[in-house]
């Protein structure tokens, strides 16, 4: 038929487009990429215009965006040690004169020495000379110290200010800009910046320094012959523009293949982590993870050599270019020495002139390079310290109540940022009585954990409203709110550090308090810590010296730990018994009960149907939507009911059907003493 075979066309057509990109860009999708991660990890860098326009600045724009780089260098040295920029300043100017004044010297020494007279005469007029060129090299040389003693923890303390503006923008964004594709590449990207921070000064420094002994250098050869002086010049454009080119061409393929970087990081250290080390041997991954590495890595080995290619040509062409141009240059020496238009003694110092002239531009035009290619990270840095203003979660806000009585969700809809809009949440409306425990139950993927991250601030709903007494808690202090929360997730992070750390770092605010933490321990049963090698202050990582490796279920207990140390107003419990013994799990139920008759509020998922029985009030998901809320006895006395479709599965289970005597009586509402 004419449209399938018109878009069997256009599709053909996208294809060869898509090959011809990939070949131009340099590859295709490896085999391994597209098993191990489904697609291409190579960016489509087309992504930006803007971005493109910034490694593609030509020559003569590089040489105008200089001042602003020298200006974002200094800056940031500025900000980090004042004393010890100026010092660096002083000491560089000091260089760059000591070295015209050495050069001048040479030339008078020469003009003395091939000048006419007796050879002692000439000799003895020429010591003072070279006292005065030895006193200038001295000088030169112990500026040359200075700025090295003051420009050495400059660089560490710029990195330091940089990286922590980073780390500190890090932590405070949203969630949802975490898992913002863009975002996350940017913040990917944007940790070199603070290296490249570092780096920046010392090629500040030595621009510095180039630009004086260039003045110095052609100060010299402008007084000596003014047609020398444009030479000088020429003679450095080719090299220049080599590694202009070779610079942009580097940090174009550093932003393409920075993914695929990570992933074959990735799959390195996979071999090596202890926590896949039984799968890796029992499972024969080993082989077939190495095999992908050594694919993935092929493919960047082969952009490595591309970029080498590239880059000896344009080394090659740069170099026949300066070559000529020097040949040039000493062809107009040679003519103007011959014409008598300068003198030997001249000419010598011309030489040297033009010798240290050429070696500071050559020094100069490749400082000036890196200064631009680590701009390009700063200024992604940059990017990011500006992007995240936007997305930071906000400072302040309005005051929730003191005492709420109830949360409320109100026809709230969710969809995880970057999936499509696809909701994961739909128009549900309930309540979370504080004072009470409250279930969520529901199906794998109904949306117990999404609704709970919305509770706590995580993520604010896409439509819908999260009231706490009348307040929306859209405008409340988000700090707050997380200030009301304490949380065993699911998948609770095991912080590589001591066991004391892993449980008091719930609460950062005081330094960990011993008798917090036996009441934590004491409350998720944490009978191990003392036994283990060094007590509380045993490591919980193997990959350090002396590390110790716990079980899931002791990991399990410490995350119990860490929320009841936080001593939060709403306790969440996310399947907190998953990896605990059939004694452990009644224990953490027992003390969740415990709580919640103290008054605490409890929300808790669980697909422990049984151990929901002593909620005060059941919220049943299912696929993202509310289909049952009531307590345990309503629940359980509806008919066809999911709530206790589910619970007679798992009743089925072991035997036994949902008596009403398993159910007790609802508790009298009531706030935490
Ligand atoms: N960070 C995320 N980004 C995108 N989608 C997510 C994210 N987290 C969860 N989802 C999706 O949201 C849906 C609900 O997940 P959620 O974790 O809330 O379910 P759950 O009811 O807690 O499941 P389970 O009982 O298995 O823990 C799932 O389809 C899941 O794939």
């Amino acid at each position: 038929m004419p449209g399938e075979e018109a878009s069997g066309r256009e599709r053909r057509k996208r294809n060869g487009r898509e090959r011809e990109r990939e070949e131009a860009d340099g590859g295709s999708t490896s085999a391994s990429e597209r098993l191990l991660f489904g697609g291409r990890l190579v960016y489509d860098t087309s992504w930006a215009a803007h971005e493109r326009s910034r490694y593609a600045l030509p020559l003569r724009t590089m040489a105008a965006t200089l001042p602003r780089l020298m200006a974002m260098a200094v800056r940031m040295s500025w900000q980090a040690d004042r004393r010890a920029t100026l010092a660096v300043a002083l000491a560089e100017t000091g260089r760059g004169a000591t070295q015209a004044v050495g050069l001048l010297g040479i030339n008078a020494l020469l003009t003395v020495l091939l000048g006419g007279g007796g050879l002692e005469g000439r000799l003895r007029a020429a010591l003072p000379v070279v006292l005065f060129v030895a006193g200038a090299a001295a000088a030169g040389a112990l500026c040359s110290a200075a700025s090295t003693r003051f420009a050495g923890p400059l660089e560490p303390r710029v990195e330091r200010l940089a990286r922590e503006m980073y780390l500190e923008r890090a932590y405070r964004v949203e969630m949802a800009a975490m898992e913002d594709e863009e975002f996350h590449r940017l913040l990917q990207s944007a940790q070199f910046g603070a290296d490249s921070a570092r780096r920046m000064v010392g090629h500040c420094v030595a621009v510095i320094s180039g630009l004086l002994s260039l003045v110095a250098a052609g100060g010299v050869l402008a007084v000596l012959h003014p047609v020398l002086l444009p030479m000088l010049v020429v003679m450095v454009v080719p090299s220049a523009w080599a590694s202009l080119t070779v610079a942009r061409r580097r940090y174009r393929s550093f932003h393409r293949w920075l993914q695929h970087v990570r992933a074959s990081t990735m799959l390195s250290m996979l071999l090596t982590d202890t926590d896949a080390a039984a799968e890796v041997r029992v499972h024969g991954v080993g082989p077939f993870l190495l095999e992908h590495f050594r694919g993935m890595s092929l493919a960047a080995e082969e952009e490595q050599t591309r970029l080498a290619r590239l880059a000896a040509r344009a080394g090659l062409l740069a170099s026949a270019l300066t070559g000529m141009v020097g040949l040039a240059t000493y062809s107009l020496l040679a003519w103007l020495l011959w014409s008598g238009a300068m003198a030997l003694a001249g000419a010598g110092a011309a030489v040297m002139a033009i010798r240290t002239g050429t070696g500071a531009l050559d020094g100069l035009i490749r400082r000036i390079n890196y200064l631009h290619e680590e701009s390009l990270h700063v200024a992604d840095l940059q990017r990011l310290l500006r992007e995240s203003d936007d997305r930071q979660i906000p400072a302040g806000g309005r005051r929730l109540p003191d005492r709420v009585r109830e949360i409320r969700l109100e026809n709230v809809s969710f969809a995880y940022p970057g999936s499509e809009g696809t909701p994961v949440l739909r128009d549900v409306s309930l309540t979370v009585p504080l004072g009470r425990v409250v279930a969520l139950v529901g199906e794998n993927g109904s949306g117990k954990t999404t609704l709970v991250k919305l509770l706590c601030g995580l993520y604010a709903p896409v439509r819908g409203r999260i009231l706490w007494d009348g307040t929306d808690a859209a405008g409340a202090d988000r700090q707050a709110v997380f200030g009301r929360f304490a949380v065993v997730a699911q998948d609770h992070f095991r912080w590589p550090m001591t066991a004391r750390v892993n449980v008091a770092i719930s609460d950062t605010s005081a330094p960990p308090c011993d008798r917090r933490l036996a009441a934590a321990a004491e409350h998720a049963g944490v009978d191990f810590a003392e036994g283990l090698p060094r007590g509380w202050d045993t490591l919980l990582s193997r990959t350090f010296k002396g590390g110790h490796q716990l079980s899931g279920g002791q990991w399990q207990r410490l995350g119990i730990a860490r929320a009841r140390y936080r001593d939060g107003e709403i306790l969440v419990v996310d399947e907190p018994t998953a990896a605990l013994d059939a004694k452990a799990e009644e224990r953490v139920f027992r003390q969740i009960r415990r709580l919640a008759d103290a008054g605490q509020t409890i929300v808790l998922i669980t697909h422990r149907m049984a151990s929901v029985r002593h909620a005060d009030l059941i919220h049943v998901l299912h696929e993202g939507e509310l289909v049952e809320s009531g307590s345990p006895a309503e629940l359980l006395a509806r008919p066809g009911g999911r709530f206790r479709e589910l619970y007679e599965l798992q009743a089925a289970a072991f035997g036994r059907g949902p008596a009403a005597a398993d159910v007790p009586e609802p508790r009298p509402a009531g706030g935490r003493p």
